[in-house]
């Protein structure tokens, strides 16, 4: 049992500080999001008395390594622990609220940046938020999930926070710039929603070694198959993942038992795949009950209204998945990227409807029923459109659209569900090359800017400045930016409207017309953040492009 003892008793366990070398983070990393985080819970502390009478700076006495400290947290940062400010330091401590005062044991010092991390060890008061019993019996120790333990409204409460700091803090945009970021939206499922596992395992000791002089590599035991034990570079065993969906974790039971008696067909560890496939079959009366009698144990049946989903867990990287969203089809390659929360897709994407062509004539039009002239956004440009999930979901605005990704695996599958769903071969396309590309290959004639919206969804490290001058020069009427890592979003969202070192003239263009979050992946810490973006109107013209008289 770790032993209480309240911070900053006995000498002992303190030693003197040490100048370490900071960290060196890179932009969106979690270590420069978690250093923003703690810079501005230090700002407001004021100089220690003995550092204001002799002008120097006091070297702070701070807890040995692994030793035990109770601190009180004041808040959560946006990678999802908890802060708590004691003397001068910031204790990063994982799976505590604020309010809560919890025993920690510390692992590393951060000296010039005033911050320690140090592993949870147990609560000692419970703060308000910490209300819910985890339904993982890995919690605390696995490194996937960090809220489980908040209610759910409070998880959602603070990602708009999340995206508040990001925008504050990375997008270097003036606070009047940055619209007031709306109420993340939920997702349905909050448990068994994620349609992707991958689970791993490491090789065994001298494994690597044996393999080099061509020993053939032996296991003495059975690896621990899992993720990684929170805080450490191990893998830990874990036998069942309530975030994922039904299916996966039928299929993650069925791998670890395959592999257990296999294990000696591997020469090294393995990354194993665990992805929901769904079949659709329309139904006829009585099936539902058949299905369920029959169901074997592999496979989950659902109920959705006209149809049965039938659904497996493909564990080849190589076969193809299939998942619905509304009444889409969208077939993947089962190893390659999709979105992980199916149960939140029709959600977002029924958003970007409601919103991609907002304030523009166009919606008015619709709203109103009336239709003095053609629509005025047309077109749709999707930039990382892997298998073509934004292309095909939000088709039925648009009657052009061009899509781009670095994959060319995935954009044979953006073509192939383009033809799945019905797209017009004359006004749909797909590019594999790198975004930058893009708009190279754009015909202006066919994709007049004034009548073109851009989707991005990048992947977590965001656009490159290339991509971003680009499509400043580019100019389309309105910009959708979708992306798992609001910090990067934010940095190029700040591009988008306040300009380009160097590309002063591009400056100005844009402004944010809303900003949000939604929850692809409860009971973490992650957020999906979605920002819609208008082109200016220029002077003399109204947002929508139509002539604006000067006279009353
Ligand atoms: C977050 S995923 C989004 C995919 C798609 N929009 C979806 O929702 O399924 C990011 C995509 O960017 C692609 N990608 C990564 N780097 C790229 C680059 N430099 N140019 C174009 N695509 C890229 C990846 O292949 C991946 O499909």
């Amino acid at each position: 049992m770790a032993q209480k003892r309240p911070f900053n008793e006995g000498k002992r366990h303190f030693k003197k500080s040490k100048k370490q070398k900071t960290s060196t983070a890179t932009e969106g990393s979690n270590e420069e999001v978690l250093l923003a985080d703690i810079r501005s819970l230090l700002k407001d502390v004021k100089l220690s008395d003995t550092e204001a009478v002799t002008g120097e700076e006091v070297a702070k006495q701070l807890p040995e390594i692994h030793a035990e400290v109770d601190v009180t947290i004041s808040e959560l940062s946006s990678t999802g622990d908890g802060l708590a400010l004691e003397d001068g330091q910031v204790y990063v401590i994982p799976f505590a609220t604020p309010g809560d005062v919890v025993t920690a044991r510390v692992y590393k010092h951060f000296e010039e940046e005033s911050y320690s991390l140090a592993d949870f060890v147990k609560v000692v008061k419970a703060g308000e938020h910490r209300t819910e019993k985890p339904k993982c019996q890995y919690f605390t120790k696995c490194s996937g999930c960090q809220f489980q333990h908040m209610p759910y409204s409070y998880q959602l409460v603070h990602k708009r926070s999340i995206v508040e700091k990001a925008y504050r803090n990375f997008s270097n945009l003036p606070a009047s710039a940055v619209p007031t970021v709306g109420d993340t939206i939920g997702s349905p499922l909050q448990y068994g929603y994620r349609t992707k596992l991958t689970p791993h395992f490491d090789g065994p000791p001298g494994g690597r070694r044996d393999k080099r002089h061509g020993i053939k590599v032996t296991w003495p035991e059975v690896p621990p198959i899992g993720f990684m034990l929170k805080g450490t570079r191990k893998t830990m065993d874990i036998e069942d993942c309530p975030i994922g969906t039904d299916a996966v974790r039928i299929g993650m039971k069925k791998e670890r038992k395959r592999v257990s008696d296999n294990i000696d067909s591997y020469q090294k560890g393995a990354t194993l795949l665990l992805r929901e496939n769904t079949e659709r079959i329309e139904k006829v009366a009585g099936m539902i009950e058949e299905d369920k009698e029959t169901e074997s144990k592999d496979e989950v049946i659902e109920d959705r209204g006209s149809f049965v989903h039938r659904k497996t867990c493909i564990t080849d990287h190589k076969a193809v998945s299939t998942e619905y969203v509304d009444d889409y089809r969208l077939d993947n390659p089962a190893g390659a990227f999709f979105q992980n929360n199916n149960s939140v897709l029709p959600v977002v994407t029924q958003y970007i409807r409601d919103h991609i062509l907002e304030d523009s004539l166009q919606s008015k039009e619709v709203a109103n029923g009336s239709s003095g002239s053609s629509p005025k956004i047309k077109n749709m440009i999707d930039a990382y459109c892997g298998s073509g999930f934004f292309t095909i979901t939000l088709s039925s605005m648009f009657s052009n659209s061009i899509g781009i990704d670095i994959s060319g695996q995935s954009i044979d599958f953006a073509s192939k569900n383009a033809e799945l769903n019905n797209l017009p071969k004359e006004g749909t396309h797909f590019i594999a090359a790198d975004a930058t590309h893009l708009f190279a290959s754009v015909d202006t004639e066919k994709f007049p800017p004034a009548e073109t919206v851009v989707v991005i969804d990048p992947p977590r490290k965001g656009c490159d400045e290339g991509f971003i001058r680009q499509l400043l020069s580019y100019g389309p009427a309105r910009i959708c930016y979708v992306s798992c890592n609001v910090h990067t979003q934010a940095r190029d969202v700040g591009w988008i409207v306040g300009g380009l070192p160097g590309s002063e003239k591009l400056e100005g263009q844009y402004e944010i017309e809303s900003l949000r979050g939604f929850d692809f992946f409860p009971q973490t810490s992650h957020v999906e953040g979605v920002a819609i973006l208008r082109r200016k109107a220029e002077q003399g013209t109204s947002s929508n492009g139509a002539s604006v008289s000067n006279t009353e």
